[in-house]
């Protein structure tokens, strides 16, 4: 899938989102700052990344997502726990960084803090009724089905 993007920091015209691998469903986003940002414990801050995409189909969006060692060796998290990026959405791509940790953490420019998953989406339209066909489940949640 060809998705459009706009460089909006000339610093990142060498640095554009790439898979690391092959295999790989993320897309590690980079914190477009001047200079070095400390986070204090509990502090969050909203990074700016330096591009901005335009997924157009509605049948896209994108998720921003923690990265695994960044979120558990230092606690920095999202301070949205997940961003969801709208298919019609073409500002700056935006992270909430949340150190939620115990120590401060201080992000360099340029770092990869976060990481963007493209995922297809189904958009609903509603219809009301009365009554829902029996399932075998029907309005039994939160542990109805026993832990073993
Ligand atoms: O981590 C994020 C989350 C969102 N966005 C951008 C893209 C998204 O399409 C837009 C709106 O996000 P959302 O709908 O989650 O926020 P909202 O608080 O409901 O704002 P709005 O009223 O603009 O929809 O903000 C980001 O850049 N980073
Ligand atoms: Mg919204």
């Amino acid at each position: 899938m060809n998705i459009d993007l706009k460089i909006l920091d000339p610093r990142m015209a060498g640095l554009l989102p790439a898979y690391a691998t092959p295999g790989s469903a993320g897309l590690d986003l980079r914190a477009c700052l001047d200079g070095p940002l400390r986070l204090e414990p509990n502090a969050c801050e909203l990074v700016p990344t330096g591009i901005a995409i335009h997924l157009k189909d509605p049948g896209h969006a994108a998720l921003i997502l923690p990265r695994s060692g960044l979120g558990h060796r230092h606690g920095l998290v999202l301070g949205n726990l997940v961003g969801l990026i709208d298919s019609d959405y073409q500002g700056q791509l935006m992270v909430s960084a949340w150190n939620r940790g115990t120590g401060a953490y201080t992000l360099q420019p340029l770092e990869r803090l976060a990481q963007l998953v493209i995922v297809p989406v189904v958009q609903a339209s509603f219809r009301v009724v009365d009554e829902f066909p029996p399932s075998s489940r029907g309005a039994g949640g939160y542990g109805s089905t026993g832990t073993r």
